[in-house]
């Protein structure tokens, strides 16, 4: 496949070496430090799928620019949902294929999927208060992360005790606390701590490399092309 990398720090390098190791090629790179490459200079002919990992402030706009162009995007970055309508629209508009995972690793997506039924059956027994704590690296411009965020939706879907999630520890008891820290060079944590008097029940997920990322946006890029809509990891997976 050929493949337009969007975004060329963490993420996009990780992706460059493991795409070339599974036989794809890299029709080019999009990023700040070559500003003479431009989303806007390729066409479906010489791009088969985009993959774009870059900043909250720049993926919604890198989208738009692929899906005008034809292209299908696999987009990682986080931070920038609350243009995510308008980008469904676009796809439905251009008939251009959008996939999005806050998180791309089949881990975290298990993780999602026991979160959900966790929650569920913790509303069930009753008794326990819960809250989401997540941990990255310094380097980490938004908060609460992606991953924490789908992770407390899935919990306010399930434990009708919590209305909304509030990313502070000091949350009124119908709130659901997402607790941030920024911490060295940790590639991300998520813990669920389910607590009663009595007890503690904890979900964890811990990444101890971005390879998990980079196979499942693979992945994902390599079901893409083809299809039209908007995706994501369930999809996928099947979960
Ligand atoms: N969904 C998932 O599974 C995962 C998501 N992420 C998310 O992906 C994003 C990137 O993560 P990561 O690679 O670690 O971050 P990095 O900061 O290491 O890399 C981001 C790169 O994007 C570049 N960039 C900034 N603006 C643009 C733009 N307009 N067009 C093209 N490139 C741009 C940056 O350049 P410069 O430094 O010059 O600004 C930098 O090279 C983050 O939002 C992160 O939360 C990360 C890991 C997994
Ligand atoms: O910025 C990161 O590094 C990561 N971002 C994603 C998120 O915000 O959930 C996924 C992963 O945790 C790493």
């Amino acid at each position: 496949m050929k493949i337009l990398l969007i975004g060329y720090g963490k993420m996009g390098r990780a992706i460059q070496a493991q795409a070339i190791a599974r036989g794809h090629q890299i029709a080019g790179i999009i990023d700040p430090a070559r500003p003479e490459t431009r989303i806007t200079d390729f066409s479906p002919a010489e791009v088969d799928v985009a993959i774009e990992f870059t900043h909250p402030d720049a993926a919604f706009q890198n989208v738009t620019d692929c899906l005008q162009q034809g292209l299908p995007v696999v987009c990682g970055s986080t931070g920038w949902l609350h243009h995510f309508a308008e980008a469904k629209a676009l796809s439905q508009q251009t008939g251009t294929p959008l996939f999005y995972a806050s998180n791309y690793s089949v881990g975290v997506n298990l993780f999602f999927h026991f979160n959900e039924y966790m929650a569920a059956k913790m509303h069930q027994f009753g008794g326990y208060d819960v809250q989401v704590r997540e941990i990255h690296h310094t380097q980490k411009v938004d908060q609460p992360s992606g991953t924490a965020l789908t992770t407390a939706e899935g919990i306010l879907r399930h434990f009708p005790g919590k209305t909304r999630w509030r990313n502070d520890a000091a949350t009124e008891a119908h709130e659901l606390a997402v607790i941030s820290e920024r911490e060295g060079a940790v590639i991300g944590t998520h813990i669920v701590t389910y607590s009663s008097p009595a007890d503690t029940i904890e979900l964890k997920h811990e990444a101890h490399t971005r390879e998990g990322f980079v196979q499942g946006a693979l992945l994902a890029a390599e079901w893409l092309p083809g299809r039209q809509g908007v995706f994501g990891m369930k999809d996928l997976l099947g979960l």
